[in-house]
């Protein structure tokens, strides 16, 4: 039996929205009086259309071609750029799992549960279209700017299950803006018993470039309206400095801590050879396994259909790519099957272009009780010059059913892996539940 409540009639657009493909979707009713939404299909095509995107591949060249045109619409600076309010931004986009059944096999997993990497997927072109609304101007449709996502900040699971025969509505608006980056919020809803109860909330950072994705370009200001807006503005700002300082700590540039020291001796002692005492022979403790028999690799050739609208792979279709593997890796590990709980600090170091091979490397770093740390680097390599480039660093949080093995590194390098899983784990969990937690 269908846990749907939705009868539907028509879909229509949001006045907000101007540009984008006529009201083809089929119908929702509206869960908030007056409120019309996106369909989820309808995303894609919005942003195409706001871009100029070609839907040919085969068009491609002369599309951007016809984007360089566009450089003289930008601005010399962000005061040019009429100030935004938070709500001038806001869209809702609905995913008619329950209301639309031909629509499910996209989002259907084995366990008759939605795939959490097509969520993904519809996250990173929400967080673009908000981002286009807010920059939006009202005398033309296509906008000089390509925006991309630079940042996953922090996606937080408020449930396990995501039912694949409900309607689900994503939610979201800018939140905080610098001078050409812009901080975007979600959230996710999913229609029970008639009430929509949130599923996820979801932090992203776009950036705006050029119309050729070369140089960075202005946004128009964001001016709080309210004290509501205002803290959230604030929080975006608290946000901004919260990423330079875990930046600047970070184990690639700085020593760790004295207690992360302290960490990686204890665990150094408990794998000594109580038989040999020496430096070299270690031995691995009960409940334990290696960090580095953990890992499951992936390749992805970078094919045309995983473009995203200015001709580079989509990043959505890079983070479920990566999400998949990262799941399987838990799934080998914990031996059941996991559930994401949290994804953080997702850095899109460079584009990836068509035609790249796509080398995924997933491996478990961190364990705490049912918790298991997964992160994923991602790098391509051109198939020609064979120059290798990192361009994401991936970090899930995944709980299993039961208590999972402790992991442990042999070498000096894993170690770092070990206490960067480590901090990752305590500010996607230890901060959401407390100090305390309820781990
Ligand atoms: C057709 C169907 C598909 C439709 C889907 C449409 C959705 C399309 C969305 C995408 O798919 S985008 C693809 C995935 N993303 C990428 O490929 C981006 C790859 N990364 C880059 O190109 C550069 O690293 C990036 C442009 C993000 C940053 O370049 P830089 O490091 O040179 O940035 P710069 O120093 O110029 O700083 C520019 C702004 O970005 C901010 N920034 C840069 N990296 C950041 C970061 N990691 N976190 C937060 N903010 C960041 C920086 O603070 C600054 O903000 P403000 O101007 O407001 O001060």
């Amino acid at each position: 039996m269908l846990r749907v409540a939705c009868q539907t009639t028509q879909f229509i657009s949001r006045s907000l929205m101007t540009t984008g493909t006529s009201h083809s979707k089929g119908q929702l009713p509206d869960m908030k009086e007056g409120n019309t939404f996106i369909h989820v299909n309808d995303v894609r095509d919005r942003l195409r259309a706001i871009v100029g995107a070609s839907t040919n591949w085969s068009d491609h060249v002369q599309a951007m071609e016809e984007r360089k045109s566009l450089q003289s619409l930008l601005v010399n600076k962000q005061e040019d750029l009429p100030p935004r309010k938070i709500k001038d931004s806001y869209i809702e986009v609905m995913l008619p799992l329950g209301s639309q059944p031909q629509i499910r096999e996209k989002y259907l997993n084995v366990y008759n549960n939605v795939r959490f990497g097509r969520i993904l997927e519809d996250l990173d072109s929400l967080g673009v279209l908000i981002c286009y609304t807010h920059t939006k101007s009202d005398s033309r449709q296509t906008s000089p700017l390509s925006i991309v996502t630079a940042l996953v900040d922090k996606i937080d699971l408020r449930k396990h299950l995501i039912y694949p025969d409900c309607d689900i509505k994503l939610t979201g608006h800018v939140s905080w803006v610098g001078k050409t980056s812009m901080e975007v919020k979600m959230h996710m809803l999913q229609l029970h018993d008639g009430a929509f109860s949130p599923v996820l909330d979801a932090t992203f950072v776009m950036v705006a470039r050029d119309p050729e994705n070369k140089r960075p370009a202005f946004v128009n200001p964001l001016i709080p309206d309210g004290p509501e807006e205002e803290n959230l503005f604030k929080q975006g700002e608290l946000n901004k400095m919260r990423r330079v300082a875990f930046s600047t700590a970070s184990l690639l540039k700085t020593a760790p801590t004295a207690d992360e020291r302290q960490v990686v001796h204890d665990m150094f002692l408990n794998t000594l050879d109580q038989r040999t005492v020496s430096f070299r022979s270690r031995v691995l403790p009960s409940n334990s396994v290696w960090m580095e028999d953990t890992k499951l690799k992936g390749l992805e050739i970078c094919h045309p259909q995983e473009r995203n609208i200015f001709n580079r792979i989509f990043g959505g279709f890079l983070m479920r790519k990566a999400y998949e593997l990262g799941w399987a890796t838990a799934c080998s590990f914990g031996g059941s099957r996991p559930y994401v709980v949290a994804v953080d600090d997702i850095m899109f170091q460079r584009p990836v272009e068509i035609g790249s091979l796509l080398f995924l490397s997933a491996q478990v770093c961190y364990t705490e009780s049912k918790y298991i740390q997964v992160r994923v680097h991602s790098e391509v390599s051109d198939p020609i010059t064979r120059e290798h480039h990192t361009t994401n660093i991936f970090h899930f949080t995944f709980m299993s059913d039961k208590e999972v093995c402790h992991i442990v590194p042999q070498t000096y390098g894993e170690s770092m892996l070990y206490l960067d899983g480590k901090r990752h784990f305590d500010a996607a969990i230890k901060s959401r539940n407390g100090q305390n937690g309820s781990l």
